[in-house]
């Protein structure tokens, strides 16, 4: 039975966690999930490493929210370097679905890049740990979480 740990946080604006790990119950029925939240990003990276270590999870899902400031985007490169050190210490895919509140101006709009967001990074984390091969024949095809596809780029 595959475990996986996710962490996220009360600074974000929607439960992400809520809806991604309804698409991996949905995608891996049989997962055990395990989860915790703290107030924001700079306190992601420990509580995922320490869950990581303790549940003895195969892989990881950290959810972040990021505000409009500068101080915001400064706090989300900091995590973001953490969270690249804590994936090769751990040898463990933890997968990083962070919205940023300047992506979109309505709320409405938020929402639904958040939403699609998490489940489309939930069934990425389904193929890295099951099945690699579909994600090899995505390659170079544009794929996007929060928007529509890009498409690829053809000669
Ligand atoms: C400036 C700032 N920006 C964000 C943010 O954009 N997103 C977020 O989730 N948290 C932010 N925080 C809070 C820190 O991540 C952290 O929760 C506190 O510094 C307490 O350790 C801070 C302090």
């Amino acid at each position: 039975m595959v475990k996986i740990c996710i962490v996220d946080t009360t600074f974000a604006r929607v439960d992400m966690a809520s809806h991604a790990i309804d698409a991996i119950l949905t995608l891996m029925p049989s997962a055990q999930i395990v989860r915790r939240t703290v107030p924001g990003i700079k306190d992601i990276p420990v509580a995922i490493k320490k869950l990581m270590k303790e549940e003895g999870c195969d892989a990881g899902m950290v959810l972040g929210w990021i505000g409009r400031s500068m101080t915001d985007k400064i706090s989300y490169a900091v995590y973001s370097l953490a969270m690249q050190l804590v994936q090769l210490e751990l040898e463990r895919h933890i997968i990083d679905v962070t919205v940023h509140e300047d992506e979109a101006d309505s709320e409405e709009e938020l929402y639904r890049i958040a939403v699609d967001r998490a489940r489309k990074h939930a069934e990425n984390l389904y193929l890295l740990l099951y099945r690699p091969e579909v994600l090899s024949t995505r390659a170079g095809t544009g794929r996007r979480q929060g928007y529509p596809d890009a498409g690829p780029i053809e000669p």
